[in-house]
This record gives structure tokens, C-alpha cells and sequence, in this order.
């Protein structure tokens, strides 16, 4: 038999952008039409960000927070339509939405050495997967910088308040105050900012603006970019 006979194709698709972009709804919907795996990279730093809470680690000290990401019994789903993060015997699919969460993890998402652990885990999920949406803040450029589609998805200012402060207020039947929408997105973003560049696009990665597009037609166009791969792709094997 032929090596490399049964080699199976690899699609990666990879898409970073600010918070309230869309990444998380977005990819998850494409993941699901083209039957392919979804990796949430911001779960596995907010999932490390609550470990680092229930053991009482010291944010501030960087060391102790690498330790502890070492140590961390992370599990996380690859199924778009059905996401399952465990740590140890613990469902944590819920608590790592959680405010309390979400205005800790830039600590942990600005620790390297943490970071540099996550990084790595995330390389091994995509490795294995081989089929797989990943999303986040360095996917294009970090994690997955070889991804056949890369992707910077974006959205104005204005559009990820409005989004984040709907999807809040369904989620918790409460609305959110401006000011606390500005700490969840924007300055989260501001320190976020440090660790990765997901406000400018890298060399070869496409801009997705969704600010004035439907969820549907920001679906539909990344779908379009992968299609638009596939057959590049297909036409060159076929040379
Ligand atoms: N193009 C869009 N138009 C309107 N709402 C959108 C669009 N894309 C995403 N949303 C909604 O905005 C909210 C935030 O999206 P989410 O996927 O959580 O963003 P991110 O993962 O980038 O933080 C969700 O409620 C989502 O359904
Ligand atoms: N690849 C990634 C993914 C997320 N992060 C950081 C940045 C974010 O503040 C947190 C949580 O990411 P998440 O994608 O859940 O953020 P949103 O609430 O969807 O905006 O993790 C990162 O530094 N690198």
C-alpha cells in the first residue's frame, strides 16, 4: 500500500477578534454546518482563572499562577453544539461565565507562563482534532499560525456593547449598566491587549467586519471563506 494512502484531510479554521465580536456564536454555528470540531480558547482561561479562585491562588503572584495551570485538570469538548468543560470531577461549564470570572481572567491571560501551557494544550486539541474551528485572540497568529483559513473578526465598539448587554440581559433577565458593560468588554479588551494583537490583522489573515451584518450573514460569509479554501485546494490537487 502507498504510504500517506489514508492521510486524512486536515482543515484547520482559525478566527481571533475582540470581545463581543461574535467568535464564540459565530464559530460554533459554522462548526456545526461543516461537521467539524470547535475549540473555545477562552474557556480553557477562564476555566484556569476559576481553578486558580477555588484554590485561593494569589493572581498577582505569576509563579503560583503557572503552577497551578501546570497542575490543572482541565477537560473540554470539541462539539460545537454541546460544550462540557470539567476540571477534576467538576462541571464548570457554568461558573466560568460568571462576572466574577470574566473580570479575573485577563490576570491569568497576561501570565506567560501560563499562557505558554495553554498554548500548548490548545496546539494538541487542534493537532488531534485536525477538522476544527478554534477561536480567540492568537489563534491566527500564535497557536494555529499555519491554519489554511485565518480570520479577524471584528465588530465596532458600539456593536460589541449592544451585543454583550442583549446576550447579559437574556442570559440573567437583568440588564447590565453601562458602566459594567464597559468593564466586561472594553477595558477587558484594554488589558487583554497586552498578551495579544486581535485588534489589527497579521500578514494573510482576512478581516470579517460584522458590525452591519446579520448573526445569519456573518455565519454565511465565513462559511463563504471556507468553501472559497476547500476549492483552492481541491483545484491544486488536482493539478
Ligand atoms: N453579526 C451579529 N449580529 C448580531 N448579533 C451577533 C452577531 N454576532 C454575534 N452576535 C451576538 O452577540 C453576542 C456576543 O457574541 P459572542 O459569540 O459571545 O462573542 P465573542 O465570543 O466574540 O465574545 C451573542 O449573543 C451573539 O449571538
Ligand atoms: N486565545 C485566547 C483566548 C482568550 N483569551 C483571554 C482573553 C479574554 O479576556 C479571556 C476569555 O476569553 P473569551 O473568548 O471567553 O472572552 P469573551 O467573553 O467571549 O469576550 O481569555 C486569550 O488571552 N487568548
Amino acid at each position: 500500500m502507498e504510504s500517506g494512502a489514508f492521510v486524512k484531510d486536515r482543515l484547520i479554521i482559525a478566527v481571533d477578534g475582540p470581545s463581543g465580536s461574535g467568535k464564540s456564536s459565530v464559530c460554533r454555528a459554522a462548526a456545526t454546518q461543516l461537521g467539524a470540531d470547535y475549540l473555545d480558547t477562552g474557556a480553557m482561561y477562564r476555566a484556569a482563572t476559576w481553578y486558580c479562585l477555588d484554590q485561593q491562588v494569589d493572581l498577582d503572584n505569576e509563579d503560583a499562577v503557572a503552577f497551578a495551570v501546570e497542575e490543572l485538570p482541565l477537560k473540554i469538548s470539541t462539539d460545537p453544539q454541546h460544550q462540557v468543560i470539567t476540571i477534576g470531577q467538576t462541571d464548570v461549564t457554568e461558573a466560568i461565565r460568571e462576572p466574577r470570572i470574566s473580570e479575573a481572567v485577563s490576570e491569568v491571560a497576561t501570565n506567560r507562563k501560563a499562557r505558554q501551557l495553554l498554548i500548548n494544550a490548545q496546539r494538541r486539541i487542534i493537532d488531534e482534532s485536525g477538522f476544527i474551528v478554534a477561536e480567540g485572540r492568537d489563534i491566527t497568529t500564535v497557536v494555529a499560525p499555519d491554519a489554511q483559513v485565518r480570520v479577524l473578526l471584528t465588530a465596532s465598539a458600539e456593536a460589541r456593547l449592544r451585543r454583550r448587554g442583549l446576550q447579559l440581559e437574556s442570559e440573567s433577565g437583568a440588564a447590565q449598566s453601562a458602566e459594567a458593560l464597559q468593564r466586561q468588554v472594553l477595558e477587558r479588551d484594554k488589558k487583554d491587549s497586552a498578551a495579544s494583537n486581535f485588534t489589527e490583522a497579521a500578514d494573510g489573515v482576512a478581516v470579517l467586519d460584522s458590525s452591519d451584518l446579520s448573526f445569519q450573514e456573518t455565519v454565511d460569509s465565513l462559511l463563504s471563506r471556507i468553501a472559497a479554501v476547500q476549492q483552492s485546494d481541491t483545484k491544486q490537487k488536482a493539478l
